[in-house]
């Protein structure tokens, strides 16, 4: 038995009641500290009412009626007496005055946010905002758990990736390691469930404006293109240029990902699909999130609905030279709160899979 003391700085958000939901069924977590901004002071099931009854009972949740379910505002010094680890799901811009403050406080910190994802000149190139601290930047792991394992063991701060970057990176970086692609010229379609732009209400994501509606956005300057390119560069050991088309569809949860890569001339006509389908089962041989589909099988988002899963679907076209790779996840799952979760597992020695296990909601 570990016992993790874990703190939720944002718990009200939706990769905040996200993290709630996992955490009270994670067997070696026990939530002692939640914040909110507008709501403190307030029960966390009266915001979201959804938790009635499910807050207090002892056996199967791990948190405790000591008033660990009142809604605080931020206290680090507080926090550092209750916590032994953090979750940061705040807006942009307002996890990079807190890491420092947290990790002095000798916590450990895995941080949903962009903040930390991607060096300073780039985040204020494409975020507009002020960047944080080189040499905390330094000190973070990014955290896309299938391919940095190793570093993630031993972390005592994580960035967490972004969510499309993770549907989209999950499904590239096999064949960009592979040699068969030219990584300066994919093409990532993606799209996206409403819940992947926060709880807060606004013009862009209120009702009559998404239900039957499909809309492209940010074309050219999404924040996740940067972070896609940079960390698959890093990755592969090669320069990578991406064109990142992300849209908006009238669904709660959910994104799925369509990756144009661009074969090389040398693969053309050489590989087959068999191959391809082998060589992606290899790489994630270990990694009990990700599904390669059986070949001319494409995964659906409800496939991956409620769960840390990553599923994806290859084709090779010959006529266009390309392959063609389809990836979905869950947004606030394997895009944000689940994959924090692994990252905690991955931090703590832990079964990666500890307290993930659920299979998708489905219909
Ligand atoms: N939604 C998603 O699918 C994903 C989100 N993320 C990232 O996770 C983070 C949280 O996102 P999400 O949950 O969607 O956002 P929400 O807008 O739903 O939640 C934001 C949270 O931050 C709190 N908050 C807002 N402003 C402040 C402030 N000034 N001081 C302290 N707390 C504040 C809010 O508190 P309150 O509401 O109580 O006032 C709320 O708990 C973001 O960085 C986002 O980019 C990453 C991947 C996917
Ligand atoms: C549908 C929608 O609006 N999605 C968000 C992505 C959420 C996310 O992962 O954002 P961070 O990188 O900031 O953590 C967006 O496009 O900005």
């Amino acid at each position: 038995m570990i016992d993790l003391k874990v703190a939720i700085i944002g718990a009200t958000g939706y990769a905040g009641i996200e993290l709630v939901r996992l955490l009270l069924r994670h067997p070696e977590a026990e939530l002692t500290y939640l914040t909110s901004d507008s709501y403190t002071g307030q029960e966390l099931a009266a915001v979201y009412p959804h938790l009635t009854g499910l807050l207090q009972s002892s056996l199967a949740l791990s948190i405790h009626d000591d008033g660990v379910s009142t809604l605080k505002a931020i206290d680090v010094h507080t926090i550092a007496q209750c916590a032994d680890v953090v979750f940061l799901s705040l807006p942009a811009g307002l996890s990079s005055a807190l890491v420092p403050q947290l990790l002095e406080q000798g916590l450990r910190v895995i941080d949903l946010g962009g903040d930390h994802r991607i060096p300073a000149d780039l985040y204020e190139a494409w975020y507009k905002k002020m960047p944080a601290d080189a040499a905390i930047f330094r000190q973070a792991v990014y955290g896309l758990t299938e391919i940095a394992r190793t570093k993630v063991a031993g972390a005592t701060f994580i960035s967490n990736p972004g969510c499309y970057t993770t549907a989209a990176q999950l499904a590239i970086l096999p064949s960009l390691q592979a040699g068969w692609i030219d990584g300066r010229r994919i093409i990532i379609d993606a799209k996206s469930g409403v819940s992947g732009a926060g709880r807060g209400v606004g013009l862009g994501t209120h009702f009559s404006e998404i239900n039957e509606n499909f809309k492209a956005y940010k074309i050219g300057a999404h924040q996740h293109t940067p972070e896609i390119e940079y960390h698959l560069s890093l990755a592969s050991g090669q320069d990578t240029c991406v064109t990142f088309a992300p849209h908006l569809v009238p669904m709660t949860r959910g994104i799925l990902a369509t990756s144009y890569l661009p074969l090389q001339s040398k693969a053309c006509g050489q590989l087959t699909q068999e191959q391809i389908y082998e060589t992606y089962q290899e790489f994630y041989q270990d990694s009990p999130f990700v599904r390669i589909r059986p070949i001319g099988q494409f995964p659906q988002t409800k496939e991956v609905y409620g769960t840390n899963y990553c599923d994806i679907g290859l084709y090779l076209d010959q006529r266009t030279k390309q392959l063609i790779a389809v990836s979905v996840i869950d947004n606030l799952v394997k895009g944000a709160a689940g994959q924090a979760v692994q990252n905690l597992n991955v931090m703590y020695g832990l079964d990666e899979t500890t307290g993930l296990e659920m299979s998708p909601l489905y219909p």
